[in-house]
């Protein structure tokens, strides 16, 4: 009944009740289905610059763990990709498992990943994240799925900040990181029109799935977990399983950026 999780008595099979959109049209994440998607030859490269003097702080907001931008210039962008215009880096998260089985929100073929980095950026012909959350054309969003295999550096100095957040609503400075060296090497891309993947679950997001995902260790995963959903003095509770499975693709097309 109160704040939505992903618990049994307040976890995406009781979003709709209060988030009617949760049964709508164009409903994140989906399962991918490579052989279905169409190339488009039309689709650009995506151009994604960023300036890791923009990176502000990291933060537990009980749902997932954040790390947040100063976005009132254009230093952090992404153009060209499947969008027009420029659109503005605002934050970055992650959905992940309490097993290496499960935990990325979009699947291929069926497939889960372990955990799924979410760059999540709004088009600055709105002039605030908050204008364009609700339009059809205000946000864009990079997924890019974590596989297990080596320790991911990069990674590293984002759990080595876990200590400082271990609970809902700590945050803690987190400057001059580079959210570039969490991108694979290879930029194709499978995009869709979507949403928010949590409540409000609004229908304006631009997707853009990466097909190669980035290594993350085992050890690494563990530290994810150790993330708590629950606040300081609160009965703990791990921060896992914090993923809305696929949706119905109710007619939508997928389009690939490759052949
Ligand atoms: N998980 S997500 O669709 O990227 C998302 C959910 C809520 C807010 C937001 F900015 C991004
Ligand atoms: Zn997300």
């Amino acid at each position: 009944s109160c704040c939505w999780g992903y618990a049994a008595h307040n976890g995406p099979d009781k979003w709709a009740e209060s988030y009617p959109v949760a049964n709508g049209r164009r409903q994140s994440p989906i399962d991918i289905v490579p052989s279905d998607a169409s190339y488009d030859s039309g689709l650009k490269p995506l151009s994604l610059r960023y300036d890791p003097s923009t990176c502000l702080d990291i933060l537990n907001n009980g749902h997932s763990f954040q790390v947040t931008f100063v976005d009132d210039t254009d230093s952090s962008t992404l153009r060209d990709g499947p969008v027009s215009g420029i659109y503005r880096l605002k934050q970055f998260h992650f959905h992940w498992g309490s097993t290496d089985k499960t935990g990325s929100e979009h699947t291929v073929d069926g497939t889960s990943y372990p955990a799924e980095l979410h760059l999540v950026h709004w088009n600055t012909k709105y002039g605030s994240f908050a204008e364009a959350a609700d339009k059809p054309d205000g946000l864009a969003v990079v997924g890019v799925f974590l596989t297990i295999g080596a320790d991911n550096a990069s990674l590293q100095k984002l759990t080595d900040s876990f200590g400082a957040i271990k609970t809902k609503g700590k945050q803690t400075s987190f400057a001059n990181f580079d959210p570039a060296t969490l991108l694979p090497d290879c930029l194709k891309y499978w995009t869709y029109d979507g949403s928010l993947t949590t409540p409000p679950l609004l229908e304006s997001v631009t997707w853009i799935v990466c097909k190669e995902p980035i290594s993350v260790s085992s050890a690494q995963m563990a530290k994810f977990r150790a993330l708590l959903f629950s606040a300081e003095g609160e009965a703990e509770r791990c921060m896992v399983d914090n993923y809305r499975p696929p949706q119905p693709l109710k007619g939508r097309r997928v389009r690939a950026s490759f052949q």
